[in-house]
């Protein structure tokens, strides 16, 4: 089940290049370029899928295009299928700019056979000189063993390029159009939470939609929600979400009265946000239209602290509940949802989600744990892929309850899977490893529960973040690493230090020795805010990709050089592929920049 969003879900669009000269070599080849734009199609389609769970659809032009009149036919299906990207494929010469695709806004990416029969590869080098001639970045993918003429086999490199650039460009294309709504404002002075509209609206083509969080109170009052989900829901989380342990002092503790309250408005708060993101049609029949439908956002924020929760129970549990992979409907698409409304690391959470289709860490990068400090408090020894050093990711608020490490591969590694690929046992599983304490009322005054869990098992995770930077723009940050179990001796002492009550996530990033990933340490030092966004998976090079689609540099990675897919433009900014990049960027824009 997909999030319901209003829009069409963005296909792809292969466009099979010829030579258009007719009577002898466009006949000759007619068959093997629409073989090869087949072979593409059907792989795309069998390795890919959408976050909501749809399978990726693809569109082939009605015939192969051999000049500028085909390509304006195959430009107008494609306005009329809703292609979001495009991807030509050739194994012949064909004629560079009269076959382009020269829609600016939909990312492109060229696959030129490798073969000596007839001459792909030079084909290609020709289109990219043509793109790069007039401002239109694209990818170039170009296999490095010679194939034989009709092989319609994808060799392997060419494989991986072709699924780094559909995935990312399909990210751009489901962002385009969608909102992020912002419940409440700018909290605690968080620079990412002062929402940036011209940093949606020209980087993502996402606009921004502001309520306020007296939205919320006035849909309890008024009853603008739907009765019977809430009964449903308030059960569930009875049965499901175990109360923790109130830590609270004596003086400040509530009593059970009052916790029911608590709860039952953190269970209505989750209904009355996802409704505001999505809308629900059930609000539509009792009469609310306008509530019922929405605000089209594929991501939001809540600020809560201070205004909100000085006064209200917190977010909490809408925000774990919203941003996992479940709740009392059974299993679904996770949204994206982050705490302290920090827009910026909700950003990051969108791409790691529509990149993986998982769930997402939202995390403060709270403390460096050298091996030092830690004997120093524990009097133990760190060990293993901790030895040196440990990142202690927690937060109150956003993180999904997938982190809890509960879910298997078919090897029976801890693995964070797509929603159609959860057992309803790993949901519970997830659920029985997360207690919720209530929220520590110096930090909330108006109450609530926190998710408490300990991120149990190693997993392969990729740390990212968006920065705005006055005078450059918007960057990002990528540290690939694992999760690790620290033995509970250790876990305990470190957690107890810190806010108790929330999930614990520790992280060690790959180091290489040199730079921001030196060691353990700098990577937090060069950490450029207080949050980071935690993906399943070593998604470093997807999220470079899907950057250089929106013109954002990469200012700090540890992803390897050859791993590093950018469009061939960028080659033409010099070699150093960090100041390419930023030159790059910086003469093209955003992607939506006026
Ligand atoms: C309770 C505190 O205000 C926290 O929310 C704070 O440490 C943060 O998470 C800052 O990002
Ligand atoms: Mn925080």
């Amino acid at each position: 089940m997909a999030n319901r969003l209003i829009g069409e879900v963005p296909m792809v669009g292969i466009r099979p290049v010829i030579d258009g000269r007719e009577r002898g070599v466009r006949e000759s080849l007619e068959q093997q370029v629409m073989d090869l734009a087949k072979a593409a199609a059907t792989f795309i389609e069998s390795n890919l899928r959408l976050p909501g769970g749809e399978k990726v659809e693809c569109v082939i032009a009605d015939t192969c295009i051999g000049g500028v009149a085909e390509a304006a036919m195959c430009a107008a299906k494609f306005k009329k299928e809703g292609v979001g990207v495009s991807l030509t494929v050739t194994p012949c010469w064909c004629y560079g700019t009269e076959v382009m695709d020269t829609d600016p806004l939909i990312p492109k990416a060229v696959w030129g056979f490798n073969g000596t029969e007839r001459p792909g590869a030079v084909y290609l080098a020709a289109a990219l000189a043509g793109y790069t001639q007039k401002g239109l970045p694209a990818f170039g993918i170009y296999g490095r063993d010679v194939q034989d003429a009709g092989d319609t086999t994808i060799p392997d490199d060419v494989q991986e390029k072709i699924l780094r650039f559909i995935k990312a460009a399909l990210a751009v294309a489901q962002m385009s159009g969608k909102s992020y709504l912002s419940i409440g404002y700018s909290s605690m002075g968080i620079a990412g939470s002062m929402v940036n509209s011209d940093f949606f609206q020209d980087y993502l083509g996402i606009r921004t939609e502001f309520v306020d969080s007296t939205e919320i109170l006035r849909r309890i009052d008024e009853g603008i929600y739907d009765k019977d989900e809430f009964e449903k829901a308030l059960k569930w989380t009875k049965e499901n979400c175990k109360e923790g342990l109130d830590r609270n002092k004596p003086e400040v503790q509530v009593d059970h009265t009052r916790k029911e309250h608590e709860w039952e408005t953190v269970v209505k708060m989750t209904l009355i946000c996802r409704d505001m993101m999505i809308g629900n049609p059930k609000l539509i029949d009792m009469g609310y239209r306008e509530e019922g439908l929405g605000r089209n956002a594929i991501l939001g924020g809540f600020q809560g602290q201070r205004q909100w929760t000085d006064y209200q129970p917190n977010a909490d549990y809408t925000e774990a509940i919203l941003n996992s992979s479940f709740d009392w409907n059974g299993i679904r698409e996770a949204f994206v949802l982050a705490t302290e409304n920090d827009s910026l690391n909700g950003v990051v959470m969108l791409f790691g989600h529509l990149l993986t289709n998982t769930s997402q860490i939202f995390s403060d990068v709270r403390t460096y744990w050298s091996p030092d400090a830690v004997k120093r408090v524990t009097g133990k020894e760190l060990t293993g892929k901790t030895k040196d050093g440990i990142i202690h990711l927690i937060n109150s608020g956003s993180t999904t309850l997938d982190a809890t490490a509960q879910q298997r591969d078919i090897e029976g590694n801890p693995v964070m899977k797509p929603f159609w690929e959860i057992s309803e046992d790993e949901m519970q599983a997830c659920l029985k490893n997360t207690v919720w304490p209530p929220a520590d009322r110096e930090y909330f005054r108006g109450g609530g529960f926190s998710s408490l869990f300990k991120t149990a098992g190693e997993m392969p995770v990729t740390m990212s973040r968006i920065n705005l930077v006055k005078g450059q723009g918007p960057v990002l940050q990528i540290a690939e690493g694992w999760t690790v179990e620290l033995p509970d001796d250790i876990h305990e002492i470190l957690d107890e230090r810190t806010n108790p009550t929330w999930p614990t996530t520790w992280f060690v990033p790959r180091t290489n020795g040199t730079g921001a990933f030196k060691d353990v340490y700098s990577v937090m030092a060069n950490w450029g805010a207080n949050h980071g966004a935690i993906s399943y998976g070593h998604i470093g090079a997807d999220l470079i990709t899907l950057a250089s689609m929106l013109r954002i540099p990469v200012c700090m990675h540890n992803v390897d050089n050859d791993d590093i897919f950018r469009p061939s433009a960028w080659a033409s900014f010099g070699e150093d592929k960090e100041g390419a990049d930023y030159r790059a960027c910086n003469t093209y824009g955003p992607l939506y920049g006026i």
